[in-house]
């Protein structure tokens, strides 16, 4: 009998960030229709990441035109600014980088008491360490793979022991949480990071760049994910 408990269900998770910003709305209707399990909006400031994206009214716009979930990745340099508007704004889950919360405790605490799903982002140079003690606050915590910024980076494989030891740091702790991948995300290295441990996955440029379509990639990259869990 392992003793390893049961693998947490795969969940695949587009960046918006390639989608054609001319018509969000529609763009959110085809990832719900592909099978996505909710969709990531990479919100940037301009001073925590060198990009500019989504405020909270355009997240808002396109709420009503889908019933899948939405999350907002929260790479803005003050989280408790503006974490109440993106709720407001439809995101019922936040996730909010360890590197720019004040006061990462009480910051994720608020974020449960707006009635969300609090989570916790990693940056490649952040070690785990950093949320050793909120892992009884979040829901999830999501390791980049890719310094933020930017969609189409390569996925930096290093990363891979890094959510191995998050992993062994929930399983041994009985933690209730995810662990969310997120950068560089496509068939040649969704294997990868789901053997590490991660459950969750973000992914890009790789659904939209799949010839056969957004449905394809989806349940392409579900599927290889889901076998090398299999494979152990
Ligand atoms: O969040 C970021 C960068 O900040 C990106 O990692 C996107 O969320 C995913 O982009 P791809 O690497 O999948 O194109």
């Amino acid at each position: 009998m392992s003793d390893q408990p049961p693998s947490r269900p795969i969940q695949i998770v587009p960046s918006v960030l390639p989608a054609d910003f001319s018509k969000l709305g529609e763009e959110c209707r085809a990832l719900e229709e592909a099978g996505v399990d909710r969709i990531q909006w990479d919100v940037m400031d301009g001073v925590f990441v060198p990009n500019l994206t989504f405020g909270p009214d355009v997240i808002a716009a396109c709420r009503d035109h889908v019933e899948v979930p939405f999350e907002a990745h929260l790479m803005v340099e003050d989280p408790d600014l503006l974490a109440a508007r993106y709720v407001e704004a439809g995101c019922g889950m936040l996730i909010v980088h360890a590197e720019t919360a004040r006061h990462l405790h009480r910051t994720l605490g608020a974020i449960r008491d707006m009635d969300a799903s609090p989570a916790v982002a990693l940056n490649p140079s952040t070690p785990v360490d950093a949320v050793r003690h909120v892992l009884d606050l979040v829901d999830m915590v999501l390791v980049m793979t890719v310094n933020p910024g930017f969609g189409g980076q390569d996925y930096i494989a290093t990363m891979e022991p890094k959510v191995a030891e998050l992993r062994r740091l929930i399983v041994e702790g009985g933690y209730d949480v995810d662990i969310e991948v997120d950068g560089g995300i496509g068939p040649g290295t969704i294997g990868g990071a789901a053997s590490a441990g991660a459950n969750v996955l973000v992914a890009g440029s790789a659904l939209y760049r799949d010839p056969e379509g957004l449905g394809h990639a989806v349940s392409d990259l579900r599927a290889r994910a889901e076998a090398a869990v299999a494979q152990g």
